[in-house]
């Protein structure tokens, strides 16, 4: 006859799936199924929550800007300021992040360069102007750009297996916006994934345009109302939804990821569509990926 286990047995079986789910199992699906963690966005959210996370695609790795020890030449004094928004998530506002010398040669440089940005879903990539309407370029690496990586990773501590990716200017024109998404991926478990990101605004002559956190909580203290929509929309102290102004020069920085690799619910962002004008914006992404010295042999 089939006997059941004793209660103390089966207690002693419950204590060992404890580490077991703490160190196994939830490491897991946090890697793989990041969305099934992230609570649902409030109800104050402008666009839906359709977007798929991330705008990666994994499947080269010539996004990244190598350390490939070509020379190059900074101003000697960086004149920004910081001011902490958020400790958990890490977010940090950086005034004058960009020197408006360096911000106009930027856009002098991408100006004939501008193709529609795409949107990707994990299989393709495409231009979705529902999702997102704005023209992209890709920067040539030259020095100004150079001292750019150089300033991100310095602004991180040169933390290592951080990698700046390849920048980016994205232009929006009149009713161009990207809806709420996040800038990580969920893709850790399958090598890298966007650790942090610098948004900063390289030209913003427009209305509109604000970069949103809808799962962001409005701070105290008046001094963010130079940085943050206070008014119009009814936004106070302590309401759920920041939107930042795009202010020239200025960068908001957040981290994306959190110390065991998955991602912040709290980072979901869009950009507010511009209303009139164009707005000139800069993404500074790093991607962290562990084994990529080792895997390359570099
Ligand atoms: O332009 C903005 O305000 C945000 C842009 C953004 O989120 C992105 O390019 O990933
Ligand atoms: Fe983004």
């Amino acid at each position: 006859m089939v006997s059941l286990p004793k209660f103390s047995t089966l207690f002693t079986w419950a204590l060992y799936l404890i580490p077991v789910y703490i160190f196994v199992l939830d490491p897991l699906v946090r890697g793989f199924f990041p969305s099934l963690l992230a609570p649902p966005s409030g109800s104050d959210d402008l666009f839906d929550d359709s977007s798929a996370p991330g705008g990666i695609n994994l499947t080269d790795d010539s996004f990244i800007s190598p350390e490939d020890g070509v020379p190059f030449n900074c101003p000697s004094a960086e004149g920004y300021r910081v001011h902490l928004l958020s400790r958990e998530p890490l977010i940090i506002y950086i005034e004058n992040f960009i020197s408006e010398t360096e911000a106009n040669h930027i856009l002098d440089m991408s100006v004939n360069k501008y193709t529609p940005s795409i949107v990707y879903d994990g299989q393709t990539e495409r231009v979705d102007p529902n999702k997102r309407l704005s023209d992209r370029a890709l920067l040539d690496r030259d020095n100004t750009v150079r001292c750019l990586e150089d300033r991100a990773r310095a602004f991180q501590g040169w933390r290592p297996d951080l990698y700046i990716e390849r920048m980016w200017a994205q232009r929006y024109n009149a009713s161009g916006h990207y809806r709420h998404h996040y800038d990580w991926a969920g893709s850790l478990a399958r090598g890298g994934d966007r650790f942090s990101t610098f948004m900063v605004y390289l030209d913003a002559d427009c209305e509109g345009g604000g970069t949103n956190f809808p799962r962001l909580r409005m701070p105290d203290g008046e001094g963010w109302c130079r940085f943050l929509e206070c008014e119009g929309d009814g936004k106070g102290k302590g309401e759920m939804g920041v939107t930042f102004k795009p202010i020239k020069g200025n960068a908001v920085f957040w981290e994306n990821l959190r110390a065991d690799g998955t991602g912040y619910p709290e980072t979901w962002h869009a950009a507010f569509p511009v209303t009139k004008g164009t707005k000139v914006g800069l993404n500074v992404w790093s991607w962290y990926q562990p084994k990529r010295r080792n895997r390359l042999g570099r």
